[in-house]
């Protein structure tokens, strides 16, 4: 039994949401779903900037990482002011603080990485830019797989919302750039993709295009409510990439893809961690039959395990010493 199961609905439910216009999107579709399960209930939204909306010029992994862009939101849980925070998994930080919980796990939005090219350069694939050309990336993990692959390119930078990354490449700052496909088809902009980047090419990492709800822990209503939004498999996958990160350190210093996808009852977890430069890449996969998330977080573990035993703490040292 589930001992929530008769608490009583809130009357009133606020949601927490960066103001970016993906995490406005974002929150809006756990509005639009609330709304339609619970029509008697009032579902709102508020807007908060974050640290790490404000930090545009340097790369993300240089400021603190991803718990920049949830501590605001978290906040406003801790005194009342919302209920439910919505977030891109990717940007959640593997262990959250005392005192939350992630709720709800919604089912996952296209997990690959996309190309989006400059108008000059339309119908190119990485593999067919000219050499020299500018590629920016705000990801580490991006920018090892194009500096391996694809020595021909030149890798920078790029920070700033979605919007903003457009914008930079449209004036011609960069000759293409890779973005996650979920945030671009969230917004409308699936017609700006120029190709997908499938699994094998550009392995997704942990969490990428899957929303996760965080809550405070002690908030069993909140909980209940949201419970039929959450998607399980997409939980049991995103677990165990999580698990790999979690084990690495959870840095986002750390170029690591991690990605588990179902094949029937079997959950199959690729992951990959490089060193930037591509100089450096181990690999590792495993699967799991009909795994429960203690069985998930397992499989991570042991693909983390194999990236380890294959030097990949060396790699994780290297990254995370100098600043
Ligand atoms: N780090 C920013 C971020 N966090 C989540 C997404 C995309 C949406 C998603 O993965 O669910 C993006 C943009 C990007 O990587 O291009």
């Amino acid at each position: 039994m589930n001992p929530s199961a008769d608490l009583p609905l809130p009357t009133r439910l606020v949601i927490a949401s960066r103001e970016s216009r993906l995490a406005m999107w974002q929150a809006e579709h756990v509005q639009a779903c609330l709304r339609a399960r619970y029509p008697q209930c009032q579902v709102e939204i508020l807007g908060m900037t974050t640290r790490g909306d404000q930090i545009l010029d340097r790369t993300l992994s240089k400021v603190g990482g991803k718990g920049l862009f949830v501590k605001e939101l978290e906040n406003a849980l801790a005194d009342g002011r919302a209920d439910l925070a919505v977030h891109s998994l990717k940007d959640v930080p593997m262990t959250l603080p005392e005192g939350f919980a992630l709720a709800t796990v919604m089912s996952r939005e296209d997990p690959r990485d996309a190309l989006v090219l400059h108008p000059d350069h339309l119908g190119r694939t990485l593999a067919t830019l000219p050499a020299g050309a500018v590629v920016g990336t705000a990801s580490l993990r991006r920018e090892a797989m194009v500096r391996a692959a694809f020595p021909h390119l030149d890798v920078r930078p790029l920070r700033g919302n979605l919007d903003t990354r457009l914008g930079k490449l449209d004036r011609g700052e960069y000759q293409a750039i890779i973005l996650a496909a979920a945030g671009l088809k969230r917004l409308g902009l699936t017609a700006r993709i120029g190709a997908l980047l499938d699994a094998e090419q550009s392995l997704p990492a942990p969490g990428q295009g899957a929303l996760g709800i965080e809550i405070a822990a002690a908030r069993d209503d909140v909980r209940a409510a949201l419970a039929p939004l959450h998607d399980s498999p997409t939980e049991l996958a995103v677990t165990a990439e999580r698990a790999v990160s979690r084990m690495l350190g959870g840095s986002c210093e750390v170029p690591l893809a991690a990605y588990a996808d179902w094949h029937d009852e079997r959950l199959r977890l690729r992951a990959r961690l490089s060193m930037p430069d591509g100089s450096r890449i181990v690999v590792a996969q495993d699967e799991a039959v009909r795994p429960d998330c203690a069985a998930a977080d397992a499989l991570g573990r042991t693909v983390a395990q194999a990236l380890i035993d294959q030097g990949g703490m060396d790699i994780v040292a290297a990254l995370t010493t100098t600043h």
